[in-house]
């Protein structure tokens, strides 16, 4: 049975706070077999990036073999359905649509003095997108990665993926193929972060790595970050529903479940302020757990990491809600914007009885590479501003230089630093 609290129970500070402090995706031994993996990928390359490749993925590559042929790309591509092709082509074309209006503009203006001030952006120049594929193959993963990557006008893109067992499925590559993805490589987990960040004979290094993954993944992005740039922690999916008296059980419980079956420390919540919403959720989602042709999976994820958790009204359900900072957050209510404008920490919101979140996951036209495990107090979601940066621009005319020039040499004194100073004042008077 997943965790059951009340609000307004006295042990329930003690009890939230275990939920809050969970272990599902930072645990030490997880830490230290991935600082082990990538010293390894670092001192011996493609050497050590096929052995454990193999020995995780349960292969037997060469090194030669790590790259996906363009051949191989365009046959995968001709061998996926209409249908296929048709979803892969409509999640394509809203989410490019979405994220073209997330590319920010140059701003250069002269201020009341004569300064020129201004930003400008730019984008990086070679990323790696990494696209999970351990226990399920994201397909939707790849556009989700790769789209902002194209609209920001990233040169390289590097997509690393595993193959278990060796397989990998077509409508992956069909998607890294409408998405413009050509650079391709059957690698996963850790080691496929630290080859991207350090660079093999077969990958050469990028600047940033984004994506999703398991807990191997997430700890080998924290450990490269400095090396390269990351684009936050997105772990084990993290569902929130808040609901009402209004909302639909049956719809609620399947929500939850659709978490759950990610696997791996995925985590579903249910926030309720009607007590039989609690209690008729909890049953749909046995009942509905029956029906999955894989159900383990999602169970184990239900019982381990699951909760649901009654409160008094909605102003609780969002302060927990802003407490738990949860990757998705469902708005399970009649009118759902009220509540939207106090939720403050969450990656996505989906709003109203008519938004699951596997919308979302797929052609809503937002990103689902979303921050996990809390870090949305301080994290966004994978955008278009992921694969940019920003560089300022500065210009003085003589007039406006000898208006900011006493202040700054005054502030060069006080820092003792004359060079500063001077390389103001030899241009005055000039
Ligand atoms: N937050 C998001 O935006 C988002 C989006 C999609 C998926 N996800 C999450 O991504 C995750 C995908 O996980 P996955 O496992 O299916 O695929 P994955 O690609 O993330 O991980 C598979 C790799 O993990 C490594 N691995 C597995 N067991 C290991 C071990 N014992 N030691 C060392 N390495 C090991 C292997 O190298 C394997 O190739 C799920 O948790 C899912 O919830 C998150
Ligand atoms: N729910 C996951 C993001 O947390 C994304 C995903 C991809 N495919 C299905 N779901
Ligand atoms: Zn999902």
């Amino acid at each position: 049975m997943p965790m059951r609290l009340d609000s307004q129970q006295a042990d329930f500070a003690t009890r939230f706070g275990d939920l809050l402090g969970g272990k599902r995706e930072a645990s030490v031994e997880v830490g230290d077999a991935v600082r082990s993996i990538i010293e390894d990928v670092r001192q011996r390359g493609d050497e050590a990036l096929v052995e454990l490749t193999n020995r995780f993925d349960r292969t037997s590559y060469a090194p030669g073999e790590l790259r996906i042929t363009e051949q191989e790309i365009a046959a995968a591509s001709d061998r996926v359905s209409p249908e296929v092709r048709a979803a892969l082509e409509t999640a394509h074309r809203r989410i490019s649509a979405h994220h073209q209006k997330q590319l920010p503009q140059d701003h250069i203006y002269q201020d009341e003095i004569g300064v020129t001030l201004g930003t400008r952006w730019t984008p990086l120049e070679a990323v790696g997108l990494y696209v999970p594929g351990g226990l399920a193959s994201y397909p939707s993963s790849v556009l989700m990665n790769a789209i902002p990557a194209r609209v920001a006008g990233v040169e390289r893109i590097a997509m690393v993926v595993p193959t278990p067992d060796g397989a990998l499925s077509d409508a992956i590559l069909a998607a890294a193929n409408i998405a413009g993805v050509s650079e391709i490589y059957r690698v996963g987990g850790a080691q496929a972060v630290a080859a991207l960040a350090y660079g093999t004979h077969t990958i050469a290094r990028v600047d940033k790595i984004v994506g999703p993954g398991n807990a191997f993944v997430a700890a080998a992005k924290r450990q490269v970050f400095g090396q390269v740039g990351i684009d936050m922690i997105a772990g084990p999916s993290e569902v929130l529903v808040i609901a009402d008296h209004s909302a639909n059980p049956a719809w609620v419980a399947a929500d939850l479940i659709a978490q759950a079956e990610h696997g791996m420390g995925a985590q579903s919540i249910l926030v309720t302020t009607d007590g039989r919403m609690a209690d008729a959720v909890a049953a749909e989602v046995d009942r509905q757990l029956k029906l999955l042709p894989k159900q383990q999976i999602a169970r184990d994820g239900w019982e381990e990491f699951g909760a649901i958790i009654t409160v008094p009204d909605h102003d609780s359900a969002v302060q927990l809600a802003n407490q738990l900072a949860s990757e998705h957050v469902e708005l399970a209510v009649d009118d759902p914007e009220p509540l939207m404008r106090k939720i403050r920490h969450a990656g996505a919101i989906f709003l109203g009885h008519h938004t699951p979140e596997a919308i979302g996951d797929y052609v809503g036209g937002s990103n689902h590479v979303l921050p996990t495990a809390r870090s949305a107090r301080f994290a966004s979601g994978l955008g278009v501003l992921d694969f940019v940066k920003r560089t300022s621009v500065l210009g003085c005319t003589p007039s406006s230089l000898s208006a900011l020039s006493e202040a700054a040499i005054t502030l060069a004194e006080i820092e003792q630093l004359d060079g500063h100073g001077r390389s103001v004042s030899l241009r005055l008077n000039r």
